[in-house]
């Protein structure tokens, strides 16, 4: 991929951008194998267009009123305009000159890092695959609010695809990319994101896989590997001998922790299965238990449930016959931890099932080490983000 503002040495975010993404993706899994020494065998990476790919462009607001920039600070603190950047679709791009012609109209003052004055700190832009958008404007306080709903139809007008806008409160002055009060401003809430059988219903607080199209294809890869499982588990789960009478046979049973709005939960939920499916979702976002429910229920997934716990904490609590078949962790960069390592090691017996995605192979690697209990099968890498190093792995582990 060619990038002007990578050219002009204007913005270096992706590290990798100029080099062929066949090469990235060789080269990320040369150095995930490397890392992972005990997972046997890879299936081939599932990879993704190499641009327009994000689904989300968080831009920081800079300049004047007059004339904002969209994009990213330099070292100085001053604004660099990035608004025709290739990462975004074009349902992105093409909202960000009325946004910046919105700040001009409703008069809203750039939040200045370095003097600390101003109101609008970011621009916060989601895009659904049918090009639907949620847009949030990250403010210092409610001073501009008030000039913020009164110009707000003007926007829907220039943005019909604007299906869902807030407002969100970050006083501090801190390098964050939002704060914790959320004002919504439309009606709607949350931007569907239809992903194969599953809608996924973001919020504007809370995590979204940030590349559609690769996140369907992990969504759809543990799905697949949980229906593999049952198939070949289907002995061992419930049926009884011969002799006696022809039982029903046991639900396979998963959890899926760390499940934000649901997206593992409900690929499995919904993939095709005979018996029905028992799938517990944990999170500790609220919004995001709420937006998982919702979706199970539109979906019409009654073998769901959502749970709001740390996930460590409710698998420790769990009774031994409510154990799952299949677990299912997708953690924060951080990793499961020693805890749940520790609980997942010492599971109940028919726990016998572990799919571990992770945006980290290095906290991967080590949670592995912390699980000798458990034999990795396979695994596979997602391209998730390309023109940067980082990547999405999943690994299959069996108890041993
Ligand atoms: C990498 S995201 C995965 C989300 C989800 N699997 C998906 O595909 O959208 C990690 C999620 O873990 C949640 N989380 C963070 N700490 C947690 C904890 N201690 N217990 C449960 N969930 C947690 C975050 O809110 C976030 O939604």
């Amino acid at each position: 991929m060619q990038c002007d503002y990578f050219d002009a040495g204007v913005c270096r975010s992706c590290t990798l951008m100029g080099v062929p993404h066949e090469v990235q993706v060789a080269d990320a899994h040369a150095r995930v194998e490397t890392l992972l020494p005990s997972v046997p065998a890879w299936l081939p990476p599932a990879t993704g267009p190499e641009a327009h790919f994000r689904n989300r462009a968080k831009m920081v607001v800079a300049g004047i009123t007059d004339a904002p920039t969209l994009g990213i600070l330099d070292e100085a603190g001053r604004g660099v305009d990035l608004v025709t950047c290739g990462l975004y679709p074009p349902s992105i791009t093409d909202a960000l000159e009325p946004l910046r012609a919105f700040v001009t109209r409703a008069a809203l003052v750039p939040y200045d890092v370095p003097a600390r004055r101003g109101e609008l700190k970011h621009v916060h832009v989601t895009a659904s695959p049918s090009g639907e958008l949620m847009v949030r404007f990250v403010l210092r306080s409610t001073e501009s609010l008030p000039r913020i709903r009164k110009h707000l139809p003007w926007l829907l007008e220039q943005l019909p695809a604007a299906l869902v806008v807030s407002a969100n409160l970050l006083p501090q002055h801190a390098a964050l990319l939002e704060g914790d009060v959320e004002i919504p401003l439309t009606p709607a809430e949350r931007l569907p994101i239809r992903q194969g059988a599953v809608t996924l219903l973001a919020r504007p607080q809370g995590f979204l896989q940030t590349n559609t199209v690769v996140a369907g294809q992990l969504y759809a890869q543990v799905a697949a590997w949980v229906s593999e499982i049952e198939d070949d588990d289907d002995g061992e789960r419930g049926h009884a001998p011969a002799a006696a009478p022809t039982p029903a046979p046991t639900r396979l049973r998963v959890w899926d922790l760390y499940c934000g709005a649901g997206g593992f939960a409900l690929h499995v939920a919904a993939y095709d299965s005979t018996t029905g499916r028992e799938v517990v979702g944990v999170e500790t976002s609220e919004q995001a238990v709420a937006a998982a429910r919702d979706a199970a229920s539109t979906a019409r997934l009654s073998g769901t449930t959502f749970v709001h716990a740390d996930a460590t904490t409710w698998a420790q609590l769990q009774p031994d016959d409510a154990a799952p078949d299949v677990v299912v962790v997708n953690p924060p960069r951080r990793g499961l931890g020693a805890p749940l390592c520790g609980w997942l090691d010492a599971a109940p017996p028919r726990v016998r099932h572990l799919l571990y995605s992770s945006c980290n192979p290095a906290s991967l690697a080590k949670d592995l080490e912390a699980l000798p209990g458990w034999e990795p099968v396979r695994g596979r890498l997602f391209a998730m983000f390309p023109q940067t190093t980082h990547v999405e792995v999943l690994v299959q582990l069996r108890r041993r």
